[in-house]
């Protein structure tokens, strides 16, 4: 995946007054980042709250910082408040944009145009910072969800429950569901039964914010299902216990194969790459259309997958892909091959 230049775009957005209600597949789709600032609310205590500003951003930023621009978790610690609309633009396996919206923008005064936002908008993210006082945001989140269910049919909504890294590894469950029953309860009592939102408990100090990141953009691709099914069929074919499509650059995952296991195998994976994109640098071999590399080649194939590979089709020199297995990895037996888009 390759970020755009763009940091501030032109939107690409939609034109016509009508173009809202196609659904985001027809267009360039865009994940919108939200969350709410609290000190923007409390005028009266401003100076209390802001000598404690850190507590009350919720980190949207900070995420999409580290998952798109590789920012150490840490460096968060020193970004500026977001004051105007950040736009990423990302390009991998299909296009899309991530705008990181500032928390005081008020989008539900009738004089602002929703279409200028929410227009074209596939996936809403809500960061909800799990450590401050929730009930605000949760109450802002109810009431942005009424708001735009009807105008906007196809926005698939997800809380990030953020933070999640400052709570104390037994109570996080309860925070969770604390939070889920909450806007559960809010919305039901607006009148809107089992909404379609999805929870992830998220964190930027661990792999948590990526597999949320996954899970909302597989969301967005349209050809989900089929990718789904290649891969179960790869699996069985060459007997692997799980398999990802991941995007390299972001280590968001576009697709799994759809057999459950225990434990997180996408971290395994993603800690794989890591490790083969650091050491591909130093070590990686010129795969050229010689016999001997596509003996290699054929030789890996044979070895993981158990039957034999077509390597008759000419390889190109100038293309290097990446290809490499590792036995016993934290005790797994890895195989990674980078494919094309
Ligand atoms: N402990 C912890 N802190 C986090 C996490 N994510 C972000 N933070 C911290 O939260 C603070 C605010 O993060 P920002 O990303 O700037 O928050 P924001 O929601 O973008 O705020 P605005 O830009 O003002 O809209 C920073 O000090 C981050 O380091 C997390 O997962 N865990």
């Amino acid at each position: 995946m390759s970020r755009g230049e763009d940091g501030e775009q032109a939107d690409d957005g939609p034109q016509d007054p009508d173009s809202k209600k196609l659904a985001p597949i027809e267009r360039k789709p865009r994940l919108l980042l939200m969350g709410l600032k609290r000190y923007a609310k409390i005028t009266g205590v401003r100076y209390l709250v802001e000598a404690n500003e850190d507590k009350c951003r919720s980190g949207k930023s900070s995420i999409s910082n580290v998952v798109f621009r590789k920012m150490p978790p840490q460096d968060t610690l020193f970004l500026p408040t977001t004051t105007a609309i950040l736009k990423e633009s990302m390009h991998t396996f299909m296009d899309f944009q991530v705008w990181d919206l500032p928390g005081q923008i008020d989008y539900l005064d009738p004089n602002f145009d929703p279409d200028s936002i929410f227009g074209g908008v596939g996936a809403m993210v809500w960061v909800l910072d799990a450590v401050d006082n929730y009930m605000e945001p949760i109450g802002r989140l109810t009431e942005t969800i009424l708001h735009l269910q009807d105008s906007y049919p196809f926005i698939k909504f997800t809380v990030f429950i953020h933070k999640i890294d400052s709570i104390a590894d037994d109570s996080r469950e309860d925070v969770i569901r604390d939070i889920m029953q909450r806007i559960t309860d809010d919305l039901y009592d607006a009148g809107l039964e089992n909404p379609p939102i999805n929870y992830y408990g998220t964190s930027i100090y661990d792999h948590s914010i990526f597999e949320g990141f996954s899970r909302v953009m597989q969301g967005l691709v349209p050809q989900l299902p089929i990718f789904e099914n290649l891969l179960n069929t790869i699996k069985d074919r060459c007997h692997f216990e799980k398999l990802y499509l991941y995007d390299v650059y972001s280590k968001v995952y576009i697709a799994s194969d759809t057999t459950p296991i225990a434990g997180s195998a996408y971290e395994l994976g993603s800690d794989f790459i890591d490790l083969i994109v650091d050491l591909s640098e130093v070590h990686g071999w010129h795969r050229g259309n010689t016999q001997d590399s596509k003996m290699k080649a054929q030789q890996i194939y044979i070895e993981e997958c158990g039957f034999e590979a077509d390597f008759t089709q000419p390889v190109d020199p100038e293309v290097q892909l990446a290809e490499s297995q590792v036995i016993n990895f934290k005790g797994h037996h890895l195989y990674l091959r980078e494919i094309n888009v």
